[in-house]
């Protein structure tokens, strides 16, 4: 399974610890941070079914959540911590005692939890998974304690060589991320908007919801939901005072879904207006959030919406997205690079392709809390090889007038202006961009603070309150036979 696949948040089988008796919200973050690290397990996959197992109350929940999703964020914060504590690197300390540390140092400078039970509770964890580190791990948490928050920060920003190695260290991001997301703010002009970016990276976002357009009962329905506060930008979005339990009783016409996403679903849907008939994909679908979006949209324009996955689970996932839209996808399991528009019953190519791009997710690290981790350089020139393959093969599957939509949830320069901008030297003529920026604002509910480059659209955490999501609309205005070839030569 790749990175983008699913299946690493199945339990594992479970033996339970011997020792003191752990409160089980401590457990259960404790298990989860082990299994992240262990078997690469995803936490926002794991730990709800590590939370129903373990039979959490609702307040243990939201305390488990908040110990796994906090210390995981904030490792290489608490890693700087626990080096200067401990006098030793943490790569020199035993990896459960350190994920153990890393728990404590969570709840002693981010929780309110009182000083000796974080302590007293971490010792007896400590106790269970690796007895002879207790007297370490109660030494080198009380010397956290004796220490406040804003200390440690001096503490650790001290002797930082440069700017992005001390906003790494005090943010908890790797330095390349740091520089690669400072150059994405650069490139608008607003690299002084950085910190707040990565602050943002380390705030949970709030559960949005989608209420697919055309397929509910409107107005009344939404008036019905407790609480219910249409999204500032979306026009199809939303949030709820108990948003699960709206999503469990709407049949798949309302979904959670970031609101940056509805609104790269919606400017392909709404780039131009639909024609009865038309014929639209969404390339690499998979969990089918903006399949659900693009159902909705075609059924209402009386378009025709197929969809392709490579991995098999998750076009099962996408065929569940849909579920709640009645009208019939096309969902197939294939390679988006080899594609053959024939096979979907569209020989003269599609009239609007989604290409939400597999990529680093450098603009979502705040809902996969250790993704940050886990990302390396090298990935990004392996994507963007992909993603010109994809784009390259998206491309050659539109109609002449086509549009395509480039997306991802990366503001990576090298996975968005570089990737797309050496896709349009290939297609030389053949492509048009289109005015992405005036797209997205009509249909923003208010308008939305962008840079000044219109033909795409970068969206923002600590800006909008969405995934950094990209966005670029192109037009392929080429008659169908000059549809550039495997050799991809330049058109001109
Ligand atoms: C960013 S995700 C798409 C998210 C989706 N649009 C949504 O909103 O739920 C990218 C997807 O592309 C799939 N993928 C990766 N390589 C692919 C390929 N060569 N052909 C088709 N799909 C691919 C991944 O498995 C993943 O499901």
């Amino acid at each position: 399974m790749n990175a983008q696949g699913g299946d690493r948040g199945a339990p594992r089988r479970h033996q339970p610890p011997r020792g003191p008796k752990v409160s089980p919200a401590r457990t259960v973050a404790f298990d989860v941070l082990e299994a992240v690290r262990r078997d690469e397990a995803y936490a926002n996959l794991l730990l709800p079914a590590r939370i129903r197992r373990a039979r959490l109350s609702t307040a243990d929940a939201a305390f488990a959540t908040e110990l796994t999703y906090g210390t995981l964020r904030r490792q290489g914060y608490y890693d700087q911590v626990l080096a200067i504590a401990a006098g030793r690197p943490a790569e020199a300390i035993d990896p459960a005692v350190l994920d153990v540390l890393r728990l404590g140092t969570h709840q002693l400078l981010a929780t309110r939890v009182p000083t000796h039970a974080a302590v007293n509770e971490q010792v007896d964890l400590v106790r269970r998974v690796a007895p002879k580190a207790a007297g370490f791990v109660n030494a080198v948490l009380r010397t956290v304690s004796r220490t406040d928050a804003e200390a440690w920060r001096a503490l650790v920003a001290e002797g930082a060589p440069n700017e992005d190695e001390r906003l790494a260290r005090l943010e908890s991001h790797p330095v390349w991320v740091v520089r690669a997301l400072r150059a994405a703010l650069a490139r608008e002009g607003r690299a002084d908007e950085l910190e707040a970016l990565l602050q943002a990276d380390n705030s949970s976002p709030r559960v949005n919801l989608a209420v697919l357009p055309g397929i509910g009962d409107g107005a009344d329905e939404l008036g019905a939901i407790d609480g219910f506060a249409p999204d500032r930008y979306s026009p199809i979005g939303g949030t709820a005072e108990n948003p699960i339990a709206v999503v469990e009783a709407a049949g798949g016409r309302i979904r959670v879904q970031d609101e940056g996403s509805q609104l790269a679903a919606l400017a392909l849907s709404r780039a131009v207006p639909v024609r009865a008939g038309e014929r639209w994909l969404d390339l690499c679908s998979g969990p089918g959030g903006k399949t659900a979006v693009l159902a909705a949209e075609a059924l209402a324009g009386g378009a025709v919406l197929a969809a392709n996955e490579v991995v098999p689970a998750r076009a099962d996932l996408v065929r569940a997205a849909i579920a709640g839209v009645p009208t019939q996808v096309d969902v197939r399991v294939g390679d988006g690079r080899s594609l053959d528009p024939a096979a979907y019953g569209a020989p003269d190519g599609f009239d609007r392709i989604l290409l939400d791009a597999p990529c680093t997710g450098l603009g979502a690290l705040r809902r996969r809390p250790e993704a940050r981790w886990r990302k390396r350089p090298e990935d990004v020139a392996e994507l963007t090889l992909l993603q010109g393959q994809l784009l390259d093969s998206a491309f050659a599957a539109l109609a002449p007038g086509g549009v395509l939509a480039y997306v991802t949830c990366s503001p990576h320069t090298g996975e968005t202006h570089g990737t797309l901008g050496a896709a349009l030297a290939r297609w030389g003529s053949m492509a048009e961009q289109l005015d992405t920026a005036a797209i997205v604002q009509d249909l923003s509910r208010h308008p939305l603070d962008l840079a000044s480059d219109p033909a795409t659209v970068q969206l923002w955490p600590h800006r909008h309150g969405t995934d950094a999501m990209f966005i670029a609309l192109v037009r392929r205005v080429a008659a169908s036979a000059d549809r550039p070839g495997g050799d991809r030569t330049p058109a001109r």
